[in-house]
């Protein structure tokens, strides 16, 4: 009887695992008196989609651009793979961000170059000792990766707006990048092609085993690719939950991005 009881204790729990993103106390104030962080706490996990919500303004992108170095907080502390980046070398930034793809908003594809010569340009420029033969592979997988193979030939100018987010996407995969953050990744998209780069984020999570931050004011994209959500208002992280949990969060305001 003992012996049976024993049997069933559970295992011991291992220490957790560091956080793949870390960020303590961030504040940015622009010009003067424009403050938009005010004390920022946010962690992503590993193998987690994180998506951050919040109104216009409220300082979504402001917060992944200060990750990847684009924008200095004023003052806190930035963890990305356990690494402080904000007390860092530049060539040691360097190393990090390689390991972090970004899909932003304004991340246009050259139009005057094929999808093939812009997602091989892209590896060229972060892998400069592949063959021929290796930068094709490359490029025929990422491709695979968002469906679109036969459109390896094609200009950017005779891709429909969806395409040009998936080929976006593959540029952002050809790399590789163990984190990805999106930046309203299905911003000007129908409902339907929206559903389905929503899709393709939670597919790219469970085949790849990355992990995301989101931003997006997509509820859908947030019902469907949301691990956790996190709620930024007045400069700082206002609520967390899944979206079930936030859906019925006692704050209304909270509530009201659900209705
Ligand atoms: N480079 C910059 N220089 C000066 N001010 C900036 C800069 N970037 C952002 N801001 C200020 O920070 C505010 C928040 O910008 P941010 O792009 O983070 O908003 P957001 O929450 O992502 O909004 P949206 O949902 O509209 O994209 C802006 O309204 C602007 O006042």
């Amino acid at each position: 009887m003992m012996e049976e009881k024993l049997h069933k204790e559970p295992k011991k729990k291992v220490k957790d695992q560091a956080p793949i993103i870390e960020i303590k106390d961030l504040h940015k104030t622009f010009g003067h008196d424009n403050t938009i962080l005010k004390g920022v706490n946010l962690i992503l996990n590993k193998d987690e989609n994180l998506v951050v919500l919040g109104r216009s303004g409220s300082g979504k992108s402001v917060t992944i651009k200060c990750i990847v170095g684009l924008i200095e907080p004023d003052k806190g502390e930035i963890k990305v793979f356990d690494e402080n980046v904000l007390n860092i070398s530049k060539s040691e930034l360097n190393a990090i961000r390689v390991r972090i793809g970004f899909l932003f908003q304004s991340g246009a594809l050259y139009d005057s170059m094929s999808v093939r010569e812009n997602l091989a340009f892209t590896l060229s420029k972060h892998k400069r000792d592949l063959t021929e033969d290796e930068i094709e592979k490359e490029v025929m997988e990422a491709l695979e990766n968002v469906g679109l193979a036969e459109a390896v030939d094609k200009m950017p100018s005779e891709l429909s707006g969806g395409m040009r987010k998936r080929i976006g996407l593959a540029r952002t995969l050809i790399l590789k990048p163990e984190i990805i953050l999106y930046d309203e990744p299905t911003t000007g998209l129908d409902t339907i092609t929206s559903r389905e780069i929503s899709e393709l984020i939670l597919d790219i999570k469970n085949k790849q085993k990355t992990s995301s931050i989101i931003i997006t004011h997509d509820m859908a994209c947030a019902k469907m690719t949301a691990d956790r959500i996190i709620v930024l208002k007045d400069g700082v992280i206002h609520a967390e939950g899944t979206y079930e949990e936030l859906e019925k969060d006692e704050d209304e305001w909270v509530r009201s991005f659900f209705q």
